[in-house]
């Protein structure tokens, strides 16, 4: 574009956080420094307006960028800061916005965000929600076909309807019976699934038993967003690729008590034609010996007596959903004000919060704790720690 740097951008000097100004938009800006780059993330107040914007600075071309944003971008507040994380992020902190929405990331240079630049042959961003503490990590179910993971799966959903979510997958196979387009899956033609997975729509797509499947970035998000704890039903190369992205998630393989059980469960089930059937029994051995792949799964099932196999499904997820972890920071809910202020040092960010309680103006402090960050586009980041430091009249 041919828009001169705003001369205050330009003045940034290396080694300062970043610089908070009006925009023209009736807007608030910050412009951040990350190597050599000035990220400009630009809100809208306006809630009928999308918020929000990000275009690049090229210091070493003076050039000005307009990057492919890929994530959810994160809705309208009053105001924002922003503040540079390990050179390969930015922690956007959001104004006046519920306690589950005010962290934000945006990342400029993470390893996700390099591939897809690679891929897409652009300068990409990303967005992802930041989650103080750790979180429940996203749940991985894997196995061969008739093992009985929709049945563990819909029997988890049904008995706790508001702890978890289910990731509803693309897929180019026909729907059966009673599934139904949009819950069961999103049932979708070949070549459109193709061109969004080039893309970069989805997490993870393989294809199985002659169809393609894949879980987009969206299905994920739509789970996190809900507040709700994410289920994930995808075949033993899809585990691998989840496992190799930022998705921290708890991996599960389920087995069958035998391959004559599995045959018996398989056809039992009837949706299948005989040549389908045989390509999942063909491909069951194969998959069934790719369970036992080393660190590939967290755990392993046996789904002999479904009561039972439930039951140790459910001790698992109970067990791992995060709340018994170390490291627990001491602020779960607050709100940011629109007036505050944030500096950074040893990846400690300090944050001044002024409010007014009864005439007074109250200052409180805060402190962020990015050291120990998780996951990240596509999904969410967590690891975030908040700890209250004073609160103090002035
Ligand atoms: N990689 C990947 N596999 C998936 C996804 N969704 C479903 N699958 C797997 O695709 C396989 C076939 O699924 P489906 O056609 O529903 O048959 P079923 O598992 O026999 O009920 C199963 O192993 C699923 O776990 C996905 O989004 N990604
Ligand atoms: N533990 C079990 N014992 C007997 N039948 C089972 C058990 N678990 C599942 N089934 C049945 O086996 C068939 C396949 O289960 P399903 O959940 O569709 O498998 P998947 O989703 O792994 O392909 C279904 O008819 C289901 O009712």
């Amino acid at each position: 574009m041919g828009q001169e740097a705003p001369g205050n951008l330009l003045d940034i000097p290396d080694g300062l956080l970043s610089v908070g100004y009006d925009s023209e938009s009736k807007g608030h800006q910050t412009a951040t420094l990350v190597n050599d780059k000035i990220y400009v993330v630009e809100g809208s107040r306006d809630a009928a307006k999308l918020w929000i914007d990000v275009k690049i600075f090229d210091k070493s071309t003076g050039k000005w960028l307009i990057p492919t944003v890929l994530g959810t971008k994160p809705r309208p507040s009053n105001g924002h800061s922003a503040v540079p994380v390990n050179d390969d992020r930015i922690l956007i902190l959001k104004a006046d916005c519920s306690a589950d929405d005010c962290f934000w990331f945006l990342e400029v240079g993470s390893p996700y965000v390099k591939e897809q630049s690679k891929l897409l042959g652009a300068e990409v961003v990303a967005w992802s929600k930041g989650v103080v503490g750790e979180g429940p990590k996203p749940v991985v179910i894997s196995g061969p076909s008739g093992v009985g993971k929709g049945t563990l799966i819909s029997k988890l959903m049904k008995e706790f309807p508001t702890t978890f979510g289910f990731s509803v997958s693309h897929t180019t196979r026909a729907p059966r019976e009673k599934e139904i387009d949009g819950v069961h899956y999103h049932f979708t033609e070949r070549s459109t699934m193709e061109k969004e997975i080039r893309d970069g729509k989805f997490l993870e797509s393989a294809l199985v038993h002659g169809n393609l499947y894949g879980t987009s970035i969206e299905a994920v998000e739509a789970v996190a967003e809900a507040g709700k704890r994410c289920i994930l039903d995808i075949d033993v190369q899809g585990a691998r690729s989840v496992r190799s992205s930022s998705l921290e998630a708890l991996f599960i393989f389920i087995r069958p008590p035998s391959f004559e059980e599995l045959e018996k469960r398989l056809r039992s089930r009837r949706t299948e034609t005989e040549e389908q059937v045989q390509k999942r029994l063909r491909n069951a051995r194969a998959e069934l010996e790719e369970g036992k792949s080393l660190g590939l799964f967290d755990h392993i099932l046996v789904n002999d007596d479904l009561e039972t196999c439930y039951e140790n499904l459910k001790k698992l997820l109970m067990l791992d959903d995060g709340t018994n972890a170390n490291y627990q920071p001491t602020v779960r809910s607050f709100e940011i004000p629109v007036s505050h202020s944030v500096s950074i040092k040893d990846q400690k960010i300090l944050m001044r919060c002024g409010t007014s309680e009864l005439g007074k103006a109250i200052t409180s402090l805060f402190l962020l704790d990015v050291s120990s960050l998780k996951g990240g586009s596509p999904g969410q980041t967590r690891g975030l720690g908040v700890y209250a430091i004073s609160s103090y009249a002035e």
